[in-house]
């Protein structure tokens, strides 16, 4: 059998894809949602589905030549060759009328997605990456009950080395490049429901909010995570009403509701981000002068966040020995450069830690400590404000 990067070489036809498609990549470990997570988006955001494992089984089934050597594969968790994997999501592509594709559990390996690229000529318009602790996927995949011949402990443990070693590296790659988005479900996951719902109308600011806070939680509820990855899909053009013209932020030109802000920019170059922007809600006079609830409502949202910071802010700074410069119980203005002080000194001590290490580290990490420098409880932040 040729490679598909021999036919592409040679220019064989039914390998490339004849029309502009738009596609993301959804990685993770083996359970860690994005099957889940998938079907969510296609409800919300009209992308057609491709699980490269769900075509892999349909082709078992169907008796193709390959049924055999494709099911060994998967019994011992490796990796199927990627002509054939390549070939399954060609067809599918090329077959589909959508021009919107999320490609779920592929490429798996760098081979994978060089050979990907190379033959189909696409490039994924992002990454969307689902990090969750092994020992939560460890659980979910022993009780998915789909009869799969892989969800056994001995195969789990296999697939859970061949995404370590083989597929945190395509992260890793698409990340050096500034694709690669991160789910965060931090305010969903400390705010109270009704404040939820009006946040949704401004997700630019949440965008902001949490384009600077390290963590995945796919670990989370599956509300509550995709809570965090409509975050990343809402549409560019997507913008809160009230205010005037609609744009909270007095006019800002970052694109509303888009969570553009790649993984790469998080960690390397956040602290040139410009994500005072937020902040221009709470102090413009424009909006100060609005007394509308809707207004009243966003502005208590990015207050409690702002306070939710500087609590997780003191708290990791005095875990790093870092004291900030000056006390945090200061007026807003002056909060607001303390925070992004320590959060940029913060972020360059963690620009040394490449992402695999945070996976590898996270894996011997209990799960109580893991989430020890993440959360913070709005409403106990308050509380101890006040
Ligand atoms: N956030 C979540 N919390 C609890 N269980 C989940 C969550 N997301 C998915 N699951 C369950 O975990 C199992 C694995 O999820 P799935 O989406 O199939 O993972 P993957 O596609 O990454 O292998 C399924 O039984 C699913 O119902
Ligand atoms: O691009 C792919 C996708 C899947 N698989 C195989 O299919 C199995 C199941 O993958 P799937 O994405 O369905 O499930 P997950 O392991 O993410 O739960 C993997 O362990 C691999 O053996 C593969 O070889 N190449």
């Amino acid at each position: 059998m040729g490679t598909v990067v021999d036919s592409a070489n040679q220019g064989a036809g039914s390998l490339t894809i004849n029309k502009k498609v738009t596609v993301v990549f959804v990685l993770g470990g083996p359970g860690s949602g994005k099957g889940t997570q998938c079907a969510n988006i296609v409800e919300n955001f009209g992308y057609t589905h491709l699980s490269a494992g769900d075509l892999l089984r349909a082709e078992i089934k169907s008796g193709s030549e390959n049924g055999t050597m494709i099911s060994n594969m998967i019994k011992e968790g490796k990796i199927v060759p990627s002509e054939v994997t390549i070939k399954l999501l060609q067809r599918a592509i090329q077959e589909n009328g959508n021009d919107k594709f999320l490609i779920d559990g592929f490429p798996r390996n760098e081979e994978n997605r060089a050979a990907f690229e190379l033959v189909t000529g696409i490039e994924p318009e992002f990454v969307l990456f689902f990090d969750c602790p092994e020992e939560e996927m460890e659980k979910r995949l022993l009780s998915r009950n789909q009869g799969r011949e892989d969800d056994n402990i001995e195969t789990i443990r296999k697939r859970f080395k061949v995404y370590m070693e083989s597929s945190l590296p395509v992260i890793e790659y698409y990340n050096s490049k500034g694709k690669v988005r991160k789910v965060l479900s931090y305010l969903s996951a400390s705010l109270p429901s009704s404040v939820l719902e009006r946040e949704r109308e401004s997700l630019h600011i949440k965008q902001k909010l949490t384009s600077f806070l390290p963590q995945i939680d796919a670990a989370k509820p599956v509300g509550e995570v995709f809570e965090a990855v409509k975050a990343v899909f809402a549409p560019a053009d997507e913008k809160p009403t009230s205010c005037g013209d609609g744009a909270v932020g007095g006019g800002s030109d970052v694109a509303v509701g888009a969570n553009n802000v790649p993984l790469t920019e998080f960690e390397a170059n956040h602290y040139e981000y410009d994500y005072t922007g937020y902040t221009d809600f709470v102090f413009s006079s424009e909006c100060s002068a609005c007394k509308c609830q809707d207004c009243r409502a966003k502005h208590d949202v990015v207050i409690n966040a702002i306070k939710a910071l500087t609590v997780s802010v003191k708290e990791l700074t005095s875990k790093r020995g870092f004291i900030p410069s000056a006390p945090l119980e200061i007026k807003a203005k002056r909060r607001r450069r303390v925070i992004s002080r320590a959060l940029s000194s913060i972020q360059k001590s963690k620009i040394a830690t490449p992402l695999s290490m945070c996976c590898t580290e996270q894996r011997t990490m209990s799960k109580g400590k893991q989430h020890e420098l993440k959360k913070v409880n709005v409403e106990e932040a308050t509380a101890e404000q006040h």
